[in-house]
Order: C-alpha cells, then structure tokens, then sequence
C-alpha cells in the first residue's frame, strides 16, 4: 500500500500561516496537480506547465515527514484530494504517526468531500475548504452539497479580491449552512486588510474571523517553502 506513488511539490517546515492553527509549527505536505486555475493563485509552480518536483512513494513522504518536530500537518498544493484513493491512502498513512496531533487539508471546494469523510475516522483530521468567488474565475466548479458536511472544528475559506467577492462571500454564508469557521482572506496584491476590516464590521458579520497570511508578512510573499 505504501509504495503507491504521489507526484509532489515540497516538503518543508515552518509556522502555519493561516486558519485557527495559525502560528504554530506545522509540516507542509505540497502535492503536485490542481483542477482548478484561479487568476489570484499564489502556488502556480504546484501544477503545468511546471513539473512535479519529485514522484513519492507515501513510505518516502512519511519518511521525510517524520524528520521534522512539528506535530501538525498541513497537506496542501495544488490540490491534495487530486488522487482520490491514493490521497486517502496518504492520510491513512499520516495518521499511523502517532506524535501527530492534527492533520489538515486544505481543499479547494471543487472535491466531494463525502469520500473523504466516510472513510476517515479520525477526529485528528480537519477540512480547511476554500469557496471560489469571481475574482478567482473558478466559482462555477464549486461544490455546494459540502457545505453541510463540514462540521465545527472544519474551517470555510472565503479568498476575497474585490467588494463584488466579499458580496458574494456574504451571499453564499447566508444561504448555505455549515457549521464550519468561516474565514475571510484578503488577495494580497487587490484587498486592502483594513478595507477588508471595514467591510466585516460594516456589515456585522460577528460570526466570521479575519485570515490574513501570516507568511507574506513574516517573509517576502513570493518565497516559496515558508
Ligand atoms: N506558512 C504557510 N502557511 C500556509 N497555510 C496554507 C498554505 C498553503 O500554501 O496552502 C501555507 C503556506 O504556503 N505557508
Ligand atoms: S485551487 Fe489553489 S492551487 Fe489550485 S489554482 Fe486555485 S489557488 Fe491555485
Ligand atoms: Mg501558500
């Protein structure tokens, strides 16, 4: 089972960046592929025309993985629930390293996340899902029947690049229940986070928290493997 093969990006150690777990020391697990091509994408090297870095056997992948401290995992891309069986075989894997605490993934919201969650038992693994809005280019690929089965300790991703976006963001919370944490992310190079700030307080959204990417602040934001 583990000598299934997984095209990948990097693997490296830093401080997650976003989210709840923001700030803590975390393993980044980047796989190679997306299906999706958001203009805003900050990871265009994780998908062609560039090339895979290497192609992992999961036994090679928990090897390098096992290197590091960190007791959090994020597995990340491109898109980690490109490959289906394999992905889930690549989580099952993750989670048989007992020091691991929590294991998160985050999606883009064009996966069926059901599969996933039928077959992963473990309370150490956590949706962080991303909705599309316009300015990315990609919202018609979105899967809406996720909404309602992301539960509490999951994490919904709004990528906000305009006023129009954040309209929309509004919009689809309103209309779609999750119980998921909503978090609202400015574009870094066309949202302001005090516009952003604004907005979220104009329009009392009390139940939603601010995500901005710790990484582009700590380190120049177009260096990659931090
Ligand atoms: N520090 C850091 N935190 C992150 N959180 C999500 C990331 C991603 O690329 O998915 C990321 C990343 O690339 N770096
Ligand atoms: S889903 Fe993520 S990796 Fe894929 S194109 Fe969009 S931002 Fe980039
Ligand atoms: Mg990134």
């Amino acid at each position: 089972m583990h000598e299934i093969k997984i095209p990948m990006v990097e693997i490296f150690e830093t401080v997650e960046g976003e989210g709840t777990r923001a700030g803590f020391p975390t393993v980044f697990v980047r796989l190679f592929g997306c299906n999706l091509r958001c203009s805003w994408c900050d990871t265009k090297y994780s998908y062609p025309p560039e090339q895979a870095g290497d192609v992992m056997t999961i036994s090679e992948i928990i090897e390098q993985v096992q290197t590091f401290s960190s007791r959090y995992i994020c597995l990340t891309g491109g898109e980690p629930l490109l490959y289906g069986a394999h992905s889930l075989a690549l989580i099952h894997a993750l989670l048989e390293i007992e020091s691991l605490e929590d294991i998160h993934i985050e999606t883009n919201g064009a996966i069926e996340l059901g599969y996933y969650m039928e077959r992963i038992e473990s309370p150490k693994v956590r949706y962080i899902m991303d909705f599309k809005l316009p300015g990315s280019g990609e919202m018609e690929r979105m899967l809406y029947s996720n909404f309602a089965l992301l539960r509490a300790e999951d994490e919904l991703k709004f990528v906000i690049a305009s006023e129009a976006d954040f309209a929309t963001a509004v919009q689809v919370l309103q209309e779609n229940p999750t119980a998921a944490l909503p978090l609202f992310s400015p574009v870094w190079e066309t949202m302001p986070p005090a516009k952003l700030v604004e907005l979220m307080l104009e329009h009392k959204l009390s139940h939603v928290k601010l995500n901005l990417q710790l990484h582009k602040i700590i380190w120049d934001p177009a260096k990659r493997g931090v």
